[in-house]
């Protein structure tokens, strides 16, 4: 069962992690869980997406009848509404401004801050009980002025008890470790550096899992599914991994060179990764350094996908040729990118294959994260990388 496919431990130099409690197969559901917290990605993307389960919104959507900036698709998510203070402030109801008179760049930790302060107190503490941003947050992320924002907004009456410039700075850094994308639809004529996240989501479980720039597992939203758990984060293992061993996400797209990811990962997640494949890429470094650059080609860098980057990073860039250039010596890895990277048009997912069938055997096919389409296993690892897809 998903449920006994981790345990949590302390890992030396990594802080908790997940282990494989057991050995898992390729394909496996190891992880499914609902948000902890759920909040919109941008004041842009609220007429788009219901504010309570943030499937895509038709017209006949039905505004909030307190702020009306936020849509309900339904009776039901009408009535299960969306966090109050955030409420508040999209009305104005603080008396001075709302939220959209905020600066754009203050405009997406106001509405964390005001999604986090609205949630109820064990939950907050849940949240406060995972890791923290080690790096000082960006100048215009300043939490003392964010803080006074949140004032602002929402009369103090609303405003929960331990409501303070600390707490505001120790929610914020929450937010930058270990929320994840909910991504707007997959259209292929958005190429991947446009796409945009329509939410975020805190899981406190898929919190626990570490990064590797070779995962053993990725993760999918099916936020437009019909029924209930489409916010909830599916977690399903690339390959067989055996009991004891770590499972791991990668944090962003999986072909970043290492010099981005490097970067990324120290000023974001504040550690310097050495997994297998950087120790490999640092020397490719070093190569480039002192030839003037023709080793790290392979690679190619990519922008944010627009959600400022915490957590789960849904895009996937693939690098030109998949690393068809290289011989194995220099890019041992390059298996990784054939197998598990989607080259279907521009979408650079990453490929995971459906759970085992009931008999128990492998599904041999296999599902990109990006933009949903399913391929056969020996098209995948056909010598072009196959790009042949199955119908939907
Ligand atoms: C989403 S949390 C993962 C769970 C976290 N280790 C914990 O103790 O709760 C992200 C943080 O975990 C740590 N981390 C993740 N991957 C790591 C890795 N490969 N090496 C070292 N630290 C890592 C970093 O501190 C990072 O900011």
């Amino acid at each position: 069962m998903a449920g006994d496919a981790l345990r949590a431990a302390d890992l030396p130099g990594r802080g908790r992690g997940l282990l494989a409690a057991r050995s898992i197969r390729e394909g496996e559901v190891i992880l499914t869980e609902q948000p902890l917290l759920l909040y919109p990605a941008s004041l842009a993307s609220l007429p788009s997406f219901c504010s309570a389960c943030f499937r895509s919104l038709s017209a006949a959507a039905s505004p909030c009848p307190s702020c009306r900036a936020a849509g309900f698709c339904s009776p039901s998510c009408a009535a299960a509404s969306h966090p109050r203070l955030l409420c508040t402030a999209l009305s104005g109801g603080g008396g001075n401004g709302n939220l959209a008179s905020a600066a754009e760049p203050h405009q997406e930790p106001l509405l964390f801050l005001l999604s986090a302060y609205s949630l109820p107190e064990p939950s907050l503490r849940v949240l406060l009980s995972l890791s923290s941003a080690a790096t000082p947050p960006p100048s215009d992320q300043d939490p003392g002025s964010l803080h006074a924002m949140v004032a602002a907004l929402v009369p103090p009456q609303m405003l929960p008890p331990g409501f303070s410039p600390d707490l505001t700075a120790a929610l914020l850094s929450k937010d930058r470790t270990n929320s994840f994308s909910i991504m707007e639809p997959y259209r292929p004529e958005v190429p991947q550096p446009l796409r945009k996240a329509r939410a975020y989501a805190v899981y406190p479980r898929a919190s626990l899992l570490n990064h590797d720039c070779l995962p053993n597992a990725c993760h999918f939203d099916y936020a437009d599914r019909p029924g209930p758990g489409n916010t909830d984060i599916v977690v399903r293992a690339l390959h067989d991994i055996t009991e004891g061993r770590e499972v791991c996400l990668s944090y962003f797209a999986a072909n970043w060179q290492y010099k981005d990811r490097q970067q990324r990962l120290l000023e974001d997640y504040g550690f310097r990764c050495e997994c297998e494949r950087c120790q490999v890429e640092s020397k490719w470094k070093q190569d480039d350094d002192s030839d003037g650059g023709d080793g790290d080609d392979t690679m190619e860098e990519e922008e944010e996908d627009g959600n400022g980057g915490e957590g789960g990073d849904d895009g996937m860039e693939q690098e030109e040729g998949d690393g068809g250039s290289d011989s194995d010596d220099d890019f041992p890895h390059s298996y990784f990118f054939v197998r598990y990277l989607c080259n279907h048009g521009e979408c650079y997912g990453m490929l995971a294959p459906l759970p085992p069938l009931p008999n128990g055997e492998p599904s041999h096919v296999f599902e990109c994260n990006v933009c949903g389409n399913l391929k056969n296993e020996d098209e995948i690892d056909a010598p072009d990388g196959g790009d042949s897809s199955m119908a939907d």
